[in-house]
């Protein structure tokens, strides 16, 4: 008897609710369509309004069949702002509301409406959730973690329960802040205190954040697998750390490049424009880059979570303007939290921006760090912007906000030498002299590194390439586990 050819496995894709983490977990779940498997992507309610919202995302899914998109609520009042120190409060009701029904949608079989997809043979959770794994354990399905962060940042929060105990942590004030931090295996000559994640910048060890960020990276040698953002020539030295508790890693980053390799000559204006973005892309900006000489333009972003005072936002502005640079600012309108300040703007501010600036709300950010304008970018340091910024060879100021984004800052500045980091020292003095040694003074500095960087990312993503090979092996490690769940 002729035997009938097996569905393909049907991987659960969920990512934690937020910019960053959708935008490389939904890169993803495309390389994984192309590759002929089945895909449940689970999205927040609220976040997936926001995606059908601004993103042709459904027409770009409906060539794959075995794709599907599901959604869970976030728990949170839809007016809530899921912004700077309101972003934790998710947590909250991620355990309270999202958690029981997302164990209902698994154990009802509800994921598998199509009789065509096998019920789920592998989940690929966000690795700042470890419930999926209790989950996966009850249902005998793999579970693999996605940590959307960069490797060195991962392993700084692995290693916060031995800063502790080795009593590196507490940090005692503000004179304490440069003290090297011994206890991160291959971080020692470098990492200061204030280079650890800001959940660290707390007196009481007891603290929730710190807690969470410990306890639940901490999790991740439970999970099958771990699939990272980044590429093996990039940070090689610390994957070698982390695999001595996690041996099983799929470095596939950068991603979008990856994703964009993969579709090669079948990026068309359906795929150019970013598929992922939870707001509204403002592309007016790019006819004003066409405008502007070579390299001439600093572009500023501080991504999706980030909040800033009115206060800081002003000192930050008159750096800016007073560089003389030209500059491109990706504002969000709810970028700053509404404390400080009076509501009027500085002649010289609105001078300045008419002259030589131009502001969006969001941007169409792979596009404009590719464009032959910009020159630098200062960024928040989140580690897509990080990535992009590496793969388009442009230089970056850092000024992190909060997270991972301490330490990635770190890493660019002393590390890679792909940039400066300002953290803590952003006042307007700084700002001007930080724009003219990225753009004139260090700019040829700079440009040896990104040149190079960029050229390993760009080989890690082409055929041959470490994160190319390492996506065909989770691939066929997919189809390995396809073994008919109980979901
Ligand atoms: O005007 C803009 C601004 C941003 N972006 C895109 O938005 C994404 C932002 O991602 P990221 O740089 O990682 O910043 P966040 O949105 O802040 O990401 C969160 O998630 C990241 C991945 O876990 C973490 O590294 C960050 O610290 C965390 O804040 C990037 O792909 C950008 O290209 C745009 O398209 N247009
Ligand atoms: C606010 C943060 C909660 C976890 C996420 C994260 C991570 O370490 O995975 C980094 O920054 C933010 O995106 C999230």
């Amino acid at each position: 008897m002729e035997e009938r050819p097996k569905a393909p496995p049907h991987v659960l894709i969920f990512p934690l609710p937020a910019q960053g983490h959708v935008n490389s977990m939904l890169k993803l779940a495309e390389l994984l369509s192309l590759a002929g498997i089945h895909v449940t992507f689970l999205n927040t309610d609220h976040n997936h309004d926001r995606l059908l919202r601004y993103t042709n995302v459904l027409d770009r899914f409906a060539r794959f069949p075995g794709f599907q998109f599901k959604t869970i609520p976030d728990g949170l009042p839809a007016d809530h702002p899921r912004t700077g120190d309101h972003f934790m409060e998710l947590f909250d009701t991620l355990n309270s509301v999202t958690i029981p029904i997302f164990r209902k949608m698994m154990f009802s079989g509800q994921l598998n409406s199509n009789s065509s997809r096998l019920p789920v043979s592998c989940i690929i959770a966000d690795g700042i959730f470890s419930f999926p794994m209790d989950v996966g354990d009850e249902l005998g399905i793999p579970v693999i973690h996605f940590r959307t962060i960069s490797a060195c940042s991962f392993w700084v929060y692995f290693r916060i329960l031995d800063i502790i105990e080795a009593g590196e942590l507490p940090i005692r004030g503000n004179e304490d802040m440069d003290r090297l931090i011994s206890s991160v295996p291959g971080m020692e000559t470098f990492l200061r205190c204030r280079d650890l994640p800001s959940f660290c910048r707390v007196s009481n060890l007891a603290d929730p954040n710190l807690q969470l960020f410990m306890n639940k990276t901490r999790q991740s040698p439970r999970a099958s697998a771990l699939i990272l953002n980044t590429f093996e020539e990039l940070e090689e030295p610390v994957l070698s750390h982390i695999r001595t508790h996690c041996p099983q890693i799929y470095t596939i980053g950068p991603v979008h490049a990856l994703l964009k390799f993969k579709l090669g000559s079948e990026t068309t204006m359906l795929h150019s424009q970013s598929s992922t973005s939870l707001f509204e892309v403002d592309r007016s900006c790019m006819t004003w880059l066409d405008a502007q000489p070579f390299k001439s333009v600093i572009y500023v972003s501080f991504g999706s979570i980030t909040t800033m005072t009115k206060d800081a936002l002003m000192e930050f502005w008159h750096g800016l303007v007073n560089s003389k640079k030209r500059f491109l600012w990706a504002i969000r309108p709810d970028l700053v939290d509404g404390k400080g300040g009076n509501g009027h703007t500085p002649a010289e501010l609105v001078e300045g921006t008419k002259e030589r600036g131009y502001m969006v709300g969001w941007a169409p950010q792979e596009e404009v760090l590719a464009h032959p304008a910009v020159g630098g970018f200062v960024t928040h340091s989140g580690w897509n912007s990080t990535l992009e910024s590496i793969v388009a060879g442009v230089p970056m100021i850092c000024l992190p906000y909060f997270a991972d984004q301490q330490v990635n800052s770190r890493f660019v500045s002393e590390v890679w030498k792909l940039g400066m980091d300002m953290k803590d020292v952003c006042d307007r003095v700084i700002v001007e002299k930080m724009m003219n040694d990225l753009m004139v003074e260090k700019e040829k500095e700079f440009l040896k590194s990104t040149v190079e960087m960029s050229r390993l990312a760009r080989e890690s993503v082409s055929e041959g390439g470490s994160s190319y090979s390492n996506l065909d092996r989770l691939i066929q490690d997919i189809r390995l586990m396809n073994v008919g769940a109980k979901c």
